[in-house]
């Protein structure tokens, strides 16, 4: 099961050891002109954003979810799948990442993907009760517990999507995510991971972390976008007016015209 030309059938390892291993050979250089951004530099941001911009997290949220889903619908098109329907599972974390998840589940519903979710710790805000309902509403299942064995997601799945943790994750990954993790760490079908592959150092990474075959970075790649070394890496988020750009150097390849979503390799 999977996707054609995914993980899938090619073997975990033709992905994740692109030149053999990107860890053994050390960090890899960045594969596009872009300046690998940090994590001071991430919230930095992102505060700005709220504070002096007066965005709400409600706005950027809804944007970075529709940038997942975009990148997603360009690497892994319905048509590639090889499940009998277009099944995507995606599993939500506790913060700003799962809610990201949360609206890139609803847009994927809407491009003719089957989405199915994972929530298991939900936050207690209307911000996440919303989309949690959204989703309800537009018939996307919520799984009650998360399947115990790695086979079966590559069973019933053709893709899924890391939406567990962003660049606020820090220390020992505590339950229930660390079991979640290492199921994912054991599928073979592909993982898109938004912003930053879940259980990574957001500079460092992990070596015998989650191996994502697609990541998508938010607003800017993060300083472990390095050590990324699946098939995959797009840029979403288009909503950091120029002047923020140009204050924090990002120095953004230019998005395709009206495009949400940038491919960097
Ligand atoms: N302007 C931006 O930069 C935007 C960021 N967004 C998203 O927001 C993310 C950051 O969101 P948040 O700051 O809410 O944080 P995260 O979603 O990265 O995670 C924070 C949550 O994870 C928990 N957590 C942290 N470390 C843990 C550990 N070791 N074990 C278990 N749980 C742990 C925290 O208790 C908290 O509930 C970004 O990565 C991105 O995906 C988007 O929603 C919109 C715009
Ligand atoms: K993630």
């Amino acid at each position: 099961m999977g996707v054609q030309g995914g993980r899938a059938g090619q073997g975990g390892a033709e992905v994740h050891g692109v030149g053999g291993s990107a860890w053994g050979a050390g960090p890899r250089p960045p594969r596009a002109r872009v300046r690998v951004g940090f994590k001071e530099e991430a919230q930095a941001i992102d505060q700005e954003l709220f504070t002096e911009y007066k965005f709400s997290v409600d706005q950027l949220m809804e944007l970075a979810g529709l940038s997942c889903a975009t990148a997603i619908a360009k690497a892994y098109p319905p048509s590639s799948f090889t499940t009998s329907q277009p099944a995507v599972l995606v599993v939500c974390g506790p913060g700003n990442n799962g809610g990201d998840g949360l609206v890139c589940a609803r847009h994927l519903k809407m491009f003719g993907y089957e989405p199915t979710v994972y929530y298991p710790k939900r936050p207690n805000k209307p911000l996440f009760e919303g989309l949690t309902t959204q989703c309800q509403k537009m018939d996307i299942p919520f799984l009650p517990e998360f399947p115990a064995e790695a086979a079966l997601i590559d069973e019933l799945y053709g893709l899924v999507v890391d939406a567990i943790f962003g660049f606020s994750f820090k220390g020992a990954v505590r339950e229930p995510f660390g079991s979640i993790l290492s199921t994912l760490e054991r599928i073979t079908v592909p993982i898109a991971s938004i912003d930053i592959p879940s259980g990574w150092d957001v500079e460092k990474g992990k070596a015998d972390g989650l191996q994502p075959d697609m990541l998508i970075s938010l607003t800017a790649p993060k300083k472990a976008a390095m050590y990324f070394g699946g098939r995959y890496h797009f840029l979403g988020g288009r909503f950091v007016p120029a002047a923020l750009q140009e204050k924090y150097a990002l120095n953004l390849p230019p998005y395709p015209e009206t495009d949400c979503v940038l491919q960097l390799t």
